[in-house]
């Protein structure tokens, strides 16, 4: 598939997808939601790739959703398109998704990195919500996600004001997993997707989506499900060949079933 928005690459078994309008600083309208979620769909079927990264420039992840294009719809258009519900498909993306962000994340940006699995933060990164400043709110999950990352009175304040956050303040807030020097986010974020593909894929997946339970299920539920997934585990040949390395003292060679 040609793309007009993005950079869609495989480095080794990763597929790396670039945000590339710089000139709006990767602001995200209708093009680019199309072919974001289609190149991660295309990444998650190709046997080939065990880790997705998704980024932007050093200036920009995004700047938020494209303020021109949304800026003449009207009600009745936003509701009956949907406006935004497609970015959800991005959340069932079965491998990893790795946000690697620097500069701006705002708004659309924020909410897309948030979508990820996780977020690596170069030290330039700016993350917030200033859609109140635009007189709407969050529309792609900002007001949830970005309160079950950093809790409600920094998720309040944020919304409500539209202020940023260095790469610092959303690595202590637990927004992102580490900051790295700018000039080593892509390279270490494709370390980390590449270690991640390393593993056993069924294993992995099933990691990501017990993990992601927890947000949707009360504890004693999430510790069922993860004891459920647990004990199917040693049906996968991938479990006998790990521990069989580990007492052989070798490395494990996975084949992803
Ligand atoms: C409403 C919902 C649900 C979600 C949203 O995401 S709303 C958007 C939230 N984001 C914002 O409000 C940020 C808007 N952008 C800015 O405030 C600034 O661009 C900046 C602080 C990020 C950077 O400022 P800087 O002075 O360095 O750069 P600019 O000259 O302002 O921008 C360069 C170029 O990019 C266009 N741009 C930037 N952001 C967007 C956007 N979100 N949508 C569309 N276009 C955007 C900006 O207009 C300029 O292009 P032109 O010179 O051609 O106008």
């Amino acid at each position: 598939m040609a793309y007009e928005t993005i950079l869609v690459e495989t480095r080794g078994r990763v597929g790396l997808i670039t945000l590339n309008r710089p000139k709006a600083l990767n602001a995200l309208n209708s093009k680019v939601l199309e072919e974001v979620v289609a190149a991660a769909e295309a990444f998650d079927e190709n046997a080939k790739v065990g880790a997705i990264v998704i980024t932007g420039s050093e200036k920009a992840f995004a700047a938020g959703a494209d303020i021109k294009e949304m800026q003449p719809k009207t009600y009745i258009e936003a509701y009956m398109e949907d406006f935004f519900a497609d970015w959800e498909r991005l959340t069932r993306i079965r491998k990893p998704v790795i946000a690697a962000v620097a500069g701006y994340a705002l708004g659309g940006g924020c909410e897309l990195a948030m979508m990820c699995d996780f977020i690596l933060a170069a030290d330039n990164a700016k993350f917030g919500q200033p859609e109140i400043t635009l007189g709407v709110m969050p529309g792609m999950g900002g007001s949830q996600r970005l309160t079950r990352f950093v809790g409600k009175s920094k998720a309040m304040e944020m919304c409500l004001t539209g202020r940023m956050m260095d790469a610092l303040e959303a690595e202590r807030s637990g927004l992102v997993s580490r900051v790295v020097p700018a000039g080593e986010l892509i390279e270490e974020a494709l370390k980390v997707a590449g270690k991640i593909a390393e593993f056993s894929l069924p294993a992995v997946m099933m990691v990501k989506e017990t993990v992601n339970r927890s947000y949707e299920m009360t504890l004693a539920e999430g510790l069922r499900f993860e004891r459920r997934v647990f004990h199917s585990m040693f049906a996968l040949a991938d479990q006998k060949e790990g521990m069989a390395a580990f007492t052989e003292k070798r490395s494990a060679q996975f084949r992803n079933r």
